[in-house]
């Protein structure tokens, strides 16, 4: 194998081996268990029949731990959302507006991503205080002022059981999102204790000390998740590092070999120069011939130890170099399977099972890069997102399988009206991002009208009703100096201006 296939085999490798303890991230016991069991068949060297195996064994259990996974999500970001509600509920206080909206349009784009948790809910966090800060502020709420209330109790006992009835439905909501977490069970005690005191708690004012709790196991379940990862990545190594001990083996006996050529050849001169000394001290012939012989017997067995030396180093470094060429073919053939079997599983894992689509992940490994050509290129990329509008009551008028159909007809829609080049993947929910290459600006909005037209036309057929659906786009062009994120947040700006003007329509930076 050369060493640039090797490389790209342990690129693969490690490739594949984040995805999988990506996917493996529930660590429910019974996947925790067959994990390891892949680890150390990796470890110990294994053929590829042997991994295929176990890899067969898992690939059921990953995948209920990628549902779980995405239902956890998506619990998240519906129990973040009711927050959000709950604290607009409260009629006399009032919600920061432009800071309400960029949190929700943090959560549309980050909701699936665990590592962003946290950030979501100090967002939250912020929001409350904010509200709360605003509002004590505002000269004409004085009265109603929660901190004044809490500090100076002179609110009225309707204001008082509001705020605990307020407080009470944000605890059994956080409640709700640390049972989703999954946590390491010494923790378990501490999550009884925490939950206890969010139920028993119906005091506002304690909220913020509560969330930054809530925060910290957020963050220890997102820490397991690189823990085992790197676990994982020492395995590995390991394996690689038994390659190493061959390699060094065999270059080991090729020194002993010419170590021993060079004793050989300094025996042999001494002995010659020996020779020739006692040859200056002798005069008669008898015992010239004698000393001759006798030398020339001590140089041969000197040749005949040399040559069985030699002939047993040559045994086994010919041992060693057969043992390290079967070594490699193994490997060889092994990364073959292998490689096709990673290749299979990494494209289940950047394709969404529901709409066939690329999904975010595979969005995130291909557009931060593709942005950075096309800016040494000189050459034009936009970008749009396009969110289904009020899919929330197709959700609720007829069910969540329609719903689901809904999202699985959209692309198609999607998809016909863009030309083959377009890249379309769906980001969350029901958000779908469209890259257009070598596209300006104005040609995407020609595009992205088409969809939006597209879209409006296609009669959904619900329960044997068409019902309409409608779409909001939002284009960026991407600039000479930014980078993909923030070519995407541009973009979801105009989305969020298309949802206030009315939706149905495309929205781009003037
Ligand atoms: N059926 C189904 N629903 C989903 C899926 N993913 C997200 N949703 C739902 O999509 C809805 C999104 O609703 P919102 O973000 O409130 O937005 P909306 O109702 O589309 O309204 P606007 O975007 O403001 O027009 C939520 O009810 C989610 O539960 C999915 O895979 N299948």
């Amino acid at each position: 194998m050369t060493e640039s296939s090797s490389d790209k085999l342990i690129e693969v490798l490690r490739k594949a081996v984040s995805r999988t303890s990506m996917l493996a991230e529930g660590n429910d016991p019974e996947l925790d268990s067959v994990v390891r069991q892949i680890r150390q068949v990796i470890t110990k060297g294994a053929g590829a029949q042997e991994i295929l195996d176990v890899l067969n064994d898992a690939e059921p259990l990953l995948i209920k731990s990628d549902e779980a996974q995405l239902k956890r999500a998506k619990y998240v970001r519906k129990a973040l959302q009711s927050l959000i509600d709950l604290l607009e509920k409260q009629s006399n206080k009032t919600v920061p507006q432009a800071e309400k909206k960029e949190l929700e349009a943090q959560i549309r784009s980050s909701w699936q991503s665990p590592a962003q948790w946290p950030e979501l809910l100090k967002g939250f966090l912020s929001l409350s205080q904010n509200t709360f800060d605003q509002s004590s502020d505002d000269t004409n709420q004085t009265k109603n002022s929660f901190f004044k209330r809490l500090l100076k109790q002179d609110s009225s006992s309707e204001e008082q059981s509001d705020d605990k009835e307020i407080m009470s439905q944000i605890s059994h909501t956080l409640a709700g999102l640390i049972n989703n977490l999954q946590l390491p069970t010494h923790y378990d005690d501490d999550i009884v204790d925490l939950r206890k005191a969010l139920l028993g708690n119906n005091n506002l004012q304690q909220l913020p000390e509560l969330l930054d709790e809530v925060i910290n196991f957020v963050m220890v379940a997102i820490g397991k998740t690189q823990e085992s990862l790197t676990n994982y990545l020492n395995q590995l190594n390991k394996q690689l590092a038994s390659i190493n001990v061959s390699v060094s083996t065999s270059y080991n006996s090729q020194k002993s070999l010419s170590e021993s050529r060079e004793g050989f050849n300094t025996k042999l001169q001494t002995q010659v120069a020996d020779t020739s000394k006692a040859m200056q001290g002798v005069n008669d012939l008898d015992s010239l011939k004698n000393l001759i012989e006798d030398r020339l017997s001590t140089i041969s067995s000197t040749m005949s130890e040399y040559k069985t030396d030699m002939q047993e180093q040559e045994k086994q470094a010919t041992q060693s170099i057969t043992l390290l060429k079967n070594k490699v073919t193994r490997m060889e053939k092994d990364s073959t399977s292998l490689r096709s079997l990673l290749q299979e599983k990494l494209a289940l894992a950047m394709t969404d099972s529901l709409t066939d689509l690329p999904n975010r992940t595979a969005y995130q490994d291909k557009v931060m890069p593709l942005c950075k050509a096309m800016q040494n290129a000189k050459k034009s990329l936009c970008l749009a997102v396009c969110d289904i509008d009020h899919f929330k009551k197709v959700n609720d008028t007829w069910g969540h399988l329609a719903g689901d159909k809904v999202l699985r007809l959209v692309p198609k829609q999607i998809r016909m009206a863009l030309l083959k080049e377009d890249m379309i993947y769906r980001y969350g929910g029901e958000e779908f991002v469209i890259v257009f290459q070598n596209t300006t600006a104005a040609q995407a909005f020609e595009r992205c009208e088409a969809v939006r037209r597209a879209v409006e036309k296609t009669p959904f057929n619900m329960q044997g009703k068409p019902v309409s659906i409608s779409v909001s786009i939002g284009i960026a062009e991407l600039n000479s100096t930014e980078d993909s994120e923030a070519l995407f947040s541009r973009a979801d700006k105009q989305l969020y201006i298309a949802k206030e003007s009315g939706r149905n329509r495309v929205m781009i930076e003037k």
